[in-house]
């Protein structure tokens, strides 16, 4: 019924407060009170409609997430939601609030401005970022090619330096040096930040950043040399077909020298490079950023996911029922809470270790302005490591969740589906989940190496340095509440990540050829990897969890024994008895509107049956009782049917 809260009888269960850990999860009052307005406002405001999308083509959908963007962008100003135009992050994650979506505005507020803010000079940012905060022009981040993705260093798209003129030339040779994905490239951006290689004189320098406007700022046509065009639909129905990946060709297009970002790396008015004593890899330095922002991100979908499975699986009955009472709930099967309440587990620890990376992240730019680099190989491999286990795991998570809500997860209405074609490329784009693991790996591998030369490690490799403690470390775990111990499953971990890289690095010297020694090990050296990052993010009941899954790497680096791992999976089920009461609170925490789950299955009052029904009418299908198609098609196979029977 209306206004029945069919989860008050779970609501009442819950032993913690759940305004304070709704303050928790948001990160502080001011945050969940911001964020709390954006989504009464979005969810209040008819523009922001979601349920029509299923049923819009791509024309329609491309056009009516433009209509959104626009007017979010509208709503941002006039409800004065932007603060200083210095501070980013408010306006790029107020619009993603709004448009919920992917739309152009992620990669204009996400890469391109953050790219000016990162590699441009004082100068090039006074010039460009005040017309980007403004939205007088809209960028992109055009980096991938049609040919390479993964390989940076292997970009074919060419910026020749013409000493006549002061100007690069930006040329496409091949039909391989196409750009080809950026998000906003397609139909909407004004200007690209190009990678392309620098050649002077003949000489090739590498990858560096140039912005060029890719259409005229009065009639949006393409500028002279621009064969610019979207690449076609993507996976899923609506998903990521409401934003533009385009394609772009270069036909000898010229821009001013003063247009090559040239924080890092310059070109003087005489043609000369100068490459002032600072890492190559700072041009990477956008990727890094959007790296930790995707972590944050993880746990944003992983917990709608968990919600609406959760609440789902609070209100579900099948089977159980004693003299005609009612049915069991599925949220009590223990092969229920055993799929779910890892992943519930794994949404708030994503969403301290993207804060934990966040501080990372911060404190290693602060040293980058001071010329401190010392940090970068741990920034570089921790936003890689975590951007990679954590969108895997929130992928697969998304893709449980759905199966936990049984046949009704299938459906649309549910909101997984959706959730699910719209956050997968997270394990793609950004960088592909084992090329960036393959990063760590280099990383773990050089930390082992050094070790013996005195180098101490830090950060979180740390633990390396008690190598020799921890190769002969064995748990002393003698019943399942040991386990609860913190430092009990923190140093089970430190042994398995610290005895698999060691392996590692063992089995890589016995090959005369390093390079070939990694390429041959590489899957063993991924492993590795995932053990490292997931130790980073160990937790209580995420660690256990995770220990019960991977037990044969803890069981064959002779961490734990058969029985000391039993003992860890009897505490896993004590944790999910003491979750169990407070589940439908945990995730009520996340404080998401209806309108923001999208999913009738997650519907706050858990009013599911009834809307259901209701919602399935809806479907155009059901505008004719006898479907279009059927007096041409199916009607004469019927009665043909019937005359070959009477015969
Ligand atoms: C895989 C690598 C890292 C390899 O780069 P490489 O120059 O060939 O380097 P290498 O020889 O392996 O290593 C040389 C060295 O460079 C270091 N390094 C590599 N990357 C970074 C970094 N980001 N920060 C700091 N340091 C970095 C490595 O650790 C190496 O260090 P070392 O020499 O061992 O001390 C690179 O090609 C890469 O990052 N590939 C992934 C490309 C990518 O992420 N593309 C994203 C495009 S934008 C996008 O997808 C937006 C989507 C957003 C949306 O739609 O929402
Ligand atoms: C939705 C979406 C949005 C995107 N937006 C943008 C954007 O805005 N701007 C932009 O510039 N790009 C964008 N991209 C492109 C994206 O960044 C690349 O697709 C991504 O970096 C992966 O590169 P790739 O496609 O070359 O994959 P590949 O590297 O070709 O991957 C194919 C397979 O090869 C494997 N592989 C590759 N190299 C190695 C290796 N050395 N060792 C072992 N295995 C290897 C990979 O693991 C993978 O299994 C987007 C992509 C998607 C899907």
């Amino acid at each position: 019924m209306e206004g029945v809260d069919h989860l008050a009888f779970e609501r009442n269960k819950a032993q913690f407060d759940v305004d304070e850990m709704k303050i928790v999860w948001a990160g502080s009052r001011e945050d969940f009170e911001l964020s709390d307005r954006i989504s009464r406002l979005v969810a209040s405001d008819p523009v922001f409609r979601k349920d029509d999308r299923a049923a819009l083509g791509r024309k329609e959908l491309f056009k009516n997430t433009l209509r959104k963007a626009a007017h979010a962008w509208k709503r941002v100003i006039e409800l004065r939601l932007s603060g200083e135009f210095s501070a980013l992050e408010p306006e790029a994650y107020k619009l993603r609030a709004f448009v919920d979506q992917p739309a152009f505005t992620d990669l204009h507020w996400g890469m391109f401005v953050p790219a000016i803010q990162g590699q441009g000079t004082d100068e090039q940012q006074q010039k460009w970022l005040p017309l980007a905060y403004r939205m007088q022009i809209i960028g992109c981040y055009a980096q991938t090619e049609l040919g390479h993705g993964s390989n940076v260093q292997g970009l074919e798209t060419t910026a020749t330096f013409d000493p006549k003129t002061d100007e690069f030339v930006i040329h496409s040779p091949t039909l391989t040096s196409s750009k080809w994905w950026p998000g906003g490239l397609g139909k909407v951006s004004t200007h690209a930040v190009v990678y392309a290689r620098l050649i002077i004189d003949g000489q090739d320098y590498g990858v560096h950043g140039f912005i060029v406007q890719l259409r005229s700022l009065d009639d949006h046509l393409p500028l002279p040399g621009i064969t610019i065009g979207d690449i076609g639909m993507k996976f899923g129905n609506a998903a990521y077909n409401t934003m533009d990946n385009g394609v772009l060709t270069f036909d000898h297009v010229r821009i001013p020298r003063n247009q090559m970002l040239m924080r890092v790396s310059q070109v003087t008015r005489e043609g000369k490079y100068v490459h002032s004593n600072v890492p190559r890899q700072l041009v990477y330095g956008t990727m890094v950023y959007v790296r930790q922002k995707i972590v944050a991100d993880a746990s944003v979908a992983l917990s709608r996911a968990v919600c609406i499975a959760t609440r789902y699986s609070a209100v579900r009955r099948q089977f159980g029922s004693h003299n005609g009472g009612l049915e069991t709930q599925v949220i009590d099967y223990k092969t229920q809470q055993s799929r779910l309440f890892p992943l519930l587990a794994s949404a708030y620890a994503f969403r301290f270790v993207g804060e934990w990376l966040l501080w990372l992240y911060t404190d290693v730019t602060e040293r980058l302005k001071a010329k401190d680099f010392s940090t970068l190989p741990e920034a570089h491999a921790c936003t890689a490591g975590l951007k990679s286990l954590t969108t895997t795991a929130t992928a697969d998570g998304i893709e449980e969740c759905r199966k936990l809500c049984g046949g009704h997860g299938y459906l649309c209405s549910s909101g997984l589906p959706e959730l699910f074609a719209v956050y997968v490329p997270a394990c793609t784009y950004e960088g592909d989940n084992i090329v960036l693991l393959l990063q760590v790996a280099r990383h773990l591998v050089k930390t082992v190496s050094q070790l013996s030369t005195g180098n101490k490690p830090v950060g979180t490799t740390a633990y390396m340095a008690r190598l020799e403690q921890l190769l002969q470390y064995h748990s002393d775990v003698k019943k399942a509440e040991d386990w609860l111990k913190p430092n009990v499953v923190l140093e089970a971990f430190e042994a398995r990540a610290a005895r698999m890289c060691v392996a590692c690095a063992q089995n890589l010297s016995k090959f005369s050829n390093p390079e070939e020694g990694f390429q041959e090990l590489a899957a063993d050296l991924v492993e590795a990897a995932v053990a490292h990052c997931q130790l980073i993010v160990v937790s209580n009941v995420y660690a256990l969890s995770l220990l019960h899954k991977h037990l044969g790497d803890f069981i064959s680096t002779g961490c734990i024994d058969p029985k000391q791992g039993s003992l860890a999976n009897e505490q896993l089920r004590n944790l999910y008895s003491q979750v169990r009461p407070n589940a439908v609170a945990l995730v009520d925490a996340y404080n998401y509107t209806d309108h923001y789950l999208g999913s009738i299955l997650g519907r706050y009052d858990g009013n599911v049956y009834p809307k259901l029904y209701e919602e399935a009418w809806k479907d155009p299908l059901n505008d004719s009782i006898v479907p279009d198609g059927f007096k041409e098609y199916i009607q004469p196979l019927l009665k043909q049917q019937l005359r070959n029977a009477r015969l």
